[in-house]
């Protein structure tokens, strides 16, 4: 591969023949060494849209960046399944890294969604600080959490709450365990706004093996009615050693009530062999600490979990709820999808409403940015926190916090999987 001169370079959706050398883009940009899974079985295997796949290519037609999107379903405040795109892959190769090429794909993503596709875009970054200057915001959290399982003691009231649990617990291979989850988690689908809807290829994804990783451990529970939770996990297996060193890396807690909820935990905290549990995600404010006893064992660290875009304002805040009726308008300023940019009048009739969203000349109640309006999307990032940060400005006194409350949502959103 040649070094091309700044800018020579196209963007333009995946072909067929461009899938071997987007491939070797995309390993070489996350490290992943020497790609050994033939071409049809990585697409197949992590279920990468072709159609949704754009590629830039070099001036000798080599491809040297990808951006994809996956068609994913989110829950939105309010509770609907909404259409997001899932941007992934995004990726240059590092010979061509700095000259625009990602901001290229960017833009061309944008475009293509804002022509038709998805009202709003999600992703989860690798840096922090790349995608703002696309309109992306934090639109949600999460907590990476790490525990002492010497020091995992319940609190007598969890103890109590675990031990009224009538559901027993099953050992079952992912497979056997699968129509199980599925009913559970589209049980819960619509509890929590950044839920997404799962098919057999993102269950797939989340416990089958691969990349290094076996297959995840599934227990569920399973009560007089039927399942009412589950864990997925994987075992590191620790040092030879007078002391255990082994860790369980927690993939997943779902249940319907709260005594599942307790049970699962506690069968977690008290697997043999092992001195720590770590989960990448968790959620914020984490039930888990209220079931310790000494919650400070319990590590955690408060990390940006999805970055939200919306792509089309007018349809987006039409397909979540409010928690607050509110009437204001908005001037948005947009760097990348024009018709997204200027006044907007946005009335929310009820608490629990979606909003009429419409063009206006009258005066502005507040002026915000996209990635604003993308931070607050999901409910979890508060616009009065983002004036506090002098994002979002203030033209009509009591704007902000109207907004803030009508915006902010109850459960905090929450994804489990990092797509
Ligand atoms: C959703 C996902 O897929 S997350 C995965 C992201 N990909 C990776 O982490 C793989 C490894 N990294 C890469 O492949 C590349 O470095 C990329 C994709 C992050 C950036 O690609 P590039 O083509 O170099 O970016 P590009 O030249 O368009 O730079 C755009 C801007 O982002 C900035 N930028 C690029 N990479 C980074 C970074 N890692 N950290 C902070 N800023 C960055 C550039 O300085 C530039 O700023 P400017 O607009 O103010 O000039």
């Amino acid at each position: 591969m040649t070094t091309p001169a700044p800018s020579s370079f196209d963007v333009r959706p995946l072909e067929r023949e461009d899938r071997d050398q987007a491939l070797d883009v995309v390993w070489r940009a996350f490290g992943w060494g020497y790609r050994q899974d033939s071409v049809d079985d990585v697409f197949a295997g992590r279920s990468i849209e072709a159609d949704r796949t754009l590629v830039a290519v070099d001036a000798s037609s080599d491809v040297v960046g990808t951006a994809s999107a996956y068609s994913l379903r989110m829950t939105m405040p309010g509770g609907d399944l909404q259409p997001v795109a899932g941007v992934w892959m995004v990726t240059v190769a590092p010979t061509h890294r700095r000259r625009g090429v990602m901001t290229a794909m960017m833009r061309r993503q944008l475009a293509d969604l804002a022509a038709g596709g998805e009202a709003v875009a999600a992703l989860w970054a690798t840096e922090a600080g790349v995608y703002g200057r696309y309109g992306y915001g934090i639109a949600s959290w999460r907590q990476p959490i790490e525990v002492d399982l010497s020091r995992a003691a319940f609190t007598p009231h969890a103890r109590d709450l675990a031990a009224r649990s009538p559901a027993r617990l099953h050992l079952m291979s992912p497979d056997d365990a699968l129509p199980h989850l599925t009913a559970i988690h589209d049980g819960i689908l619509g509890a929590r706004p950044g839920t997404l809807a799962r098919d057999a290829d993102r269950w797939q994804f989340l416990l089958g093996g691969g990349d290094g990783r076996p297959p995840a451990e599934v227990v569920v529970a399973i009560g007089p009615d039927g399942p009412t939770g589950y864990a997925a996990y994987r075992v590191r297996e620790g040092k030879p050693g007078l002391v255990p060193t082994g860790v369980v890396a927690v993939q997943e807690v779902s249940a319907t009530d709260p005594a599942t909820h307790a049970q699962l935990w506690r069968y977690l905290l008290d697997l043999d062999l092992l001195s720590t549990l770590v989960c990448e995600s968790r959620p914020v404010p984490d039930p888990l600490a209220h079931l310790l006893v000494d919650h400070r064992r319990m590590h955690a660290r408060l990390d940006e979990a999805l970055w939200v875009r919306v792509v089309d304002v007018e349809r987006a805040l039409g397909a979540r709820a409010f928690a607050a009726p509110v009437d204001l308008v908005l001037d948005v300023t947009d760097d990348v999808v024009p018709a997204n940019a200027g006044r907007w009048h946005v009335v929310v009739a009820e608490a629990g409403g979606t909003a009429v969203v419409r063009r206006t000349d009258a005066r502005p109640d507040l002026s915000l940015d996209v990635g604003d309006l993308g931070a607050a999307h999901l409910g979890a990032t508060p616009l009065h926190v983002l004036a506090l940060a002098g994002r979002v400005v203030e033209h009509t006194s009591g704007a902000v916090a109207a907004a803030s409350a009508a915006w902010s949502w109850s459960p905090t959103a929450h994804t489990a999987e990092i797509f």
